[in-house]
């Protein structure tokens, strides 16, 4: 481990965000026991993660469903690798449900031998882009960047928690068959939400009625998460995790296209160069555009 950077932690040539990242744990990742009936959130940071996680907890925990209980959803699908000495992984009831930014070679062995089943969900890059910038430039523990242009030199290098971002959905979908995976698009699952929750649920093979299915639906609405204390991440914002300023949430909602209204002509050319040289061949479809939804 490699702890010379104050906002990144480099680990095996992968970087973690410093301030939270939970090393005890990475000394025996790939040792950590995984049980059958893990899940796993895993995604590239901004791809939707705190929503499949509201989306995740709902259809697990019938108390965050029928909205009997008043848990943070963080709580429930807690990250692997982040959150040092919040919680005992070990100590956990069955079904363990967890979030990871991790990419394909540090998962732990028994998750490469399909012990786990992993929900991947990947987005439109350029929005990512967007949403990283603005989510740095909040967040105190992550590197703030004097521009997009500043940040956008950081995020090619591989500089941001989470490294490069194409390789992290190319390795993760290259090697999808050493993994129990499936693979949901973001942009896909604002189109029809309803579906991308049907889809989740028979892949988890967890039986959802007709009710169940409405209410997780419901609760995984961005007008409800952004106002839903346990899932908008307010207050882990404010306490656990601290902000540089005010401004700014984990929900800002850009639209589809909206890293247009960000990006100069020349940068958006540079990502696609980018991009083309880093992901020529690679089969998964991005959706760039509002008009493509
Ligand atoms: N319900 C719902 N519907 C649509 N979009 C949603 C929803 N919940 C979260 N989001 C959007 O996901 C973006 C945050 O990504 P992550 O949760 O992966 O961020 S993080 O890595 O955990 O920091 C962030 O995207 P941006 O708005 O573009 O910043 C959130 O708005």
């Amino acid at each position: 481990m490699d702890n010379t950077d104050t906002y990144l932690l480099n680990f095996k040539g992968y970087y973690l965000a410093h301030f939270t990242a939970n090393t005890d744990l990475l000394k025996n990742l790939d040792d950590f026991e995984i049980r059958d009936d893990d899940v796993f959130i895993v995604t590239y940071p901004k791809s939707g993660t705190i929503w499949a996680q509201q989306i995740l907890s709902s259809i697990y925990f019938e108390g965050h469903r029928n909205k009997t209980e008043m848990v943070e959803t963080l709580d429930g699908v807690p990250f692997l690798e982040y959150a040092a000495g919040k919680i005992d992984q070990l100590k956990r009831p069955s079904p363990r449900l967890f979030s990871s930014h991790l990419p394909y070679y540090l998962a732990p062995k028994g998750v490469k031998n399909k012990r786990a089943k992993i929900i991947y969900i990947y987005r439109n890059p350029k929005n990512i882009l967007v949403s990283y910038f603005h989510f740095s430039n909040m967040m105190a523990g992550l590197q703030a960047a004097d521009d997009i242009e500043d940040f956008m030199k950081m995020f090619f290098d591989g500089k941001v928690t989470g490294s490069l971002c194409f390789d992290h959905i190319r390795g993760w979908y290259e090697h999808r068959h050493d993994f129990n995976i499936l693979f949901m698009m973001y942009e896909e699952m604002r189109k029809d939400l309803r579906s991308s929750v049907l889809k989740i649920s028979s892949f988890l093979e967890r039986q959802l009625n007709e009710e169940d299915v409405e209410a997780v639906v419901k609760q995984a609405t961005f007008e409800n998460m952004k106002f839903d204390p346990q899932a908008n991440y307010e207050q882990i914002l404010k306490h656990d995790l601290g902000r540089r300023t005010d401004e700014g949430s984990f929900l800002a909602q850009r639209c589809v296209g909206d890293w247009k209204h960000h990006l100069t002509v020349e940068q958006n050319e540079r990502f696609d160069r980018i991009f083309q040289s880093k992901m020529k061949d690679f089969p998964l479809k991005f959706i760039w555009d509002l008009n493509e939804e």
